[in-house]
């Protein structure tokens, strides 16, 4: 199934024979990703132009998975502008990114896209994988949603317009088990033990705007954190810079190996490009090798049989 709206708790569309004959091929490999930094605006045309452009780029350099940030297509300049905006998954806008993919041959990661909801007054802030021929392989609807009053900045009430999801999901790709997770999320480490330890994620997806306040006070520490206590490789694409008189976001843009390790960054005051790394399946296992630390929990609740 192309589109999977199951109430599934784990939407994993390709069989379990596809991914181990990924992890097969790959055994000795590297597979290359990218984490883009961009400033998205209220005009949807200047979004996708910078986005169709970063794809081509991201080709050419032989990255097979793209990771955009949070609200790539569309950042509102005003209360209620994202509502006014928000389409269904099948529609216009998503088709439009879905044909990018299609013609560079490249899997997306579309972080953070403004679905409509189930009335006219929510939306569902949502992490569409898509594959390289174009098809959406899954759907992750943002969790914790933003209600939080920043200091020196100000109050985000995410949940006024947003019906926040609650499936966790992964997702196999030529890069591996991917575990989709949007911005905030970061902050609910539950979340990615139970993408690890659970589900066996391998590379965690963190598309975001943060704010400016918070981005310096915990970004990079929150993402390395995440990296280390799941031995998963953590690609951050983040917006950066000012998007509107109201708003800004803290940009830098990393892509963090399972030893916590930053292996490509963009620094936040370039507002716009790719981070670029390769993902080594050999490093995934040789840290959870040495540290098997899957075989060492003793209290959480999403324990299971040892995995590596
Ligand atoms: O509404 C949009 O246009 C896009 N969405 C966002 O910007 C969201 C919800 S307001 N922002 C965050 O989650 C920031 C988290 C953050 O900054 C932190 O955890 O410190």
């Amino acid at each position: 199934m192309a589109l999977s709206l199951a109430r599934n708790p784990i939407h994993r569309s390709l069989s379990s024979f596809r991914s181990r004959a990924f992890k097969c091929s790959m055994a000795a490999s590297s597979i290359r990703v990218g984490a883009v930094q961009m400033t998205s605006t209220n005009d949807i045309e200047a979004n996708f132009n910078t986005c169709s452009r970063l794809v081509k780029e991201a080709s050419i350099a032989g990255v097979k998975l793209l990771c955009f940030p949070e609200a790539f297509s569309f950042v509102s300049s005003r209360d209620g502008e994202s509502l006014e905006i928000a389409e269904p998954i099948d529609g216009p806008i998503m088709q439009r990114y879905c044909s990018l993919a299609r013609e560079s041959n490249i899997w997306l990661s579309l972080g953070g896209f403004q679905e409509k909801g189930p009335d006219d007054n929510h939306l569902h802030n949502t992490h569409v994988l898509v594959d390289d021929t174009g098809s959406i392989k899954s759907l992750y609807r943002k969790i914790h949603l933003f209600d939080v009053d920043v200091p020196g900045n100000m109050v985000y009430k995410e949940s006024n317009f947003t019906t926040p999801g609650d499936d966790i999901v992964v997702e196999d790709s030529p890069v591996g088990r991917l575990g989709l997770t949007v911005c905030y999320d970061i902050r609910f480490p539950e979340l990615y033990q139970l993408l690890r330890f659970q589900h066996n994620a391998q590379v965690l997806l963190v598309p975001a705007a943060f704010t400016r306040v918070t981005g310096e006070a915990h970004w990079e520490i929150l993402l390395r954190a995440r990296a280390i206590e799941t031995q998963c490789y953590v690609v951050a694409a983040a917006q950066a810079g000012k998007h509107n008189e109201k708003r800004e976001s803290y940009g830098d843009s990393l892509i963090i190996d399972p030893w916590g390790r930053i292996i490509a960054r963009l620094p936040d005051r370039l507002s716009t490009g790719i981070a670029i790394a390769d993902i080594d399946f050999s490093n995934i296992d040789s840290v959870r090798t040495r540290m098997p630390i899957a075989n060492h929990q003793k209290l959480g609740t999403w324990r299971k049989a040892p995995c590596l």
